[in-house]
């Protein structure tokens, strides 16, 4: 599936890049890694923390980035121009979760690195890569890594226990998980639901475009938007005055860079469907023809995806009831 060839460019946050693990960066990092304020709190890690087997884990996680199944960036703080810890994920496209872990040194303990870097990381990857969660363990004692998953809006969901080689026993560890849902970019705090107030109808219209070799076209929700990763049908809000068809030629312009007319949409089917904050009624039109060929304008991913893909790909909520009937259309 085309899904997996995620791009990985440096993130930036505040003054600090990440960048993918590099052979080169062993020295700076072993320097980093091997003391035992650091490696006490990793499971996976011995101390003290021979050479070779750290040159083994880059070698492998090199290998499985361009694999798509784990990103591990060194931190690097510009000012300093020096790596200052490691952050990474592995991604279980089964469950579609991904398992985050990270590290700072030592000396730059207190400087709010790992919550930036975290938040920055997190965002990334529930927008781009295919998964749904993320989730963290820390040690029950590592009280600075818990107090940095819940800044980042990570939720405490059970507890267990998990061998740590550099102290050759058990430990307690809290598990935490984070949902797209608890990323919500310029979300005011919801109010708790109520049943007397009833919820603002959103109007959305959107379109299922299908191309002669009978796929159609998904877009992903980009970075910055609610529910970023997210797969859906390019369309958009009607505005106050707009019909659903002038709003859908004016979302196809501007969201894909494509002209249709009104007389090429033709309504299929809808969406009424409650979300926490509002609900959602949305006609959903399919098009065969239009000019210029879709092109991302948001810095959005497009994918024509066929009938049989369809099961792949995490859509909008709301949009689930559309798969069946989408397929038997296509097929
Ligand atoms: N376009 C689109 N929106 C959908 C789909 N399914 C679904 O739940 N939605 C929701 C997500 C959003 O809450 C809302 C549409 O918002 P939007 O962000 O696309 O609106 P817009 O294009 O006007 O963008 P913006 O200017 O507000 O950023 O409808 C879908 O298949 N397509
Ligand atoms: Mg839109």
């Amino acid at each position: 599936m085309t899904i997996h060839n995620v791009s990985v460019p440096p993130l930036k946050i505040d003054h600090y890049t990440l960048r993918l693990i590099e052979a080169e960066d062993i020295h700076s990092i072993h320097s980093l890694i091997n003391d035992w304020n650091v490696v006490r709190m990793l499971s996976q890690v011995p101390f003290p923390y021979p050479k070779s087997l750290l040159e083994q884990w880059i070698d492998s996680v090199s290998k499985e980035s361009e694999e798509g199944k784990s990103y591990h960036f060194t931190i690097i703080d510009e000012t300093i121009q020096k790596i200052v810890g490691c952050i990474g994920l592995r991604v279980d496209s089964k469950d579609q979760i991904g398992k985050i872990g990270y590290w700072i040194a030592h000396k730059y303990w207190g400087q709010q690195i790992a919550s930036k870097t975290l938040q920055r990381i997190s965002t990334w990857a529930l927008a781009n890569l295919n998964i749904n969660y993320i989730r963290a363990t820390a040690a029950d004692d590592n009280m600075a890594s818990i107090a940095v998953l819940k800044k980042c809006g990570y939720q405490p969901f059970g507890q267990g226990k998990e061998k740590f080689l550099a102290r050759a026993t058990e430990q307690p560890v809290s598990y935490f998980l984070l949902q797209r849902e608890d990323i919500c970019p310029g979300k005011a705090p919801s109010m708790p639901p109520s049943s007397s107030t009833p919820k603002k109808i959103l109007l959305v219209v959107a379109a299922a475009l299908i191309d002669t070799e009978g796929r159609l076209l998904l877009a992903r929700r980009p970075e910055g938007k609610s529910m970023a990763g997210m797969w859906e049908f390019p369309g958009g809000k009607i505005e106050p005055g707009e019909t659903p068809e002038a709003a859908l030629v004016r979302e196809l312009k501007e969201e894909i860079n494509v002209d249709v007319s009104q007389s090429c949409l033709a309504p299929f089917t809808f969406a009424s469907f409650e979300y926490a904050d509002f609900h959602l009624l949305m006609p959903l039109y399919v098009c065969h023809k239009w000019n210029n060929p879709p092109e991302p304008r948001e810095n959005q991913q497009l994918a024509w995806v066929s009938a049989e893909e369809l099961d792949h790909y995490l859509v909008m909520e709301a949009d689930k009831p559309f798969i069946p009937l989408l397929k038997d259309l296509l097929f």
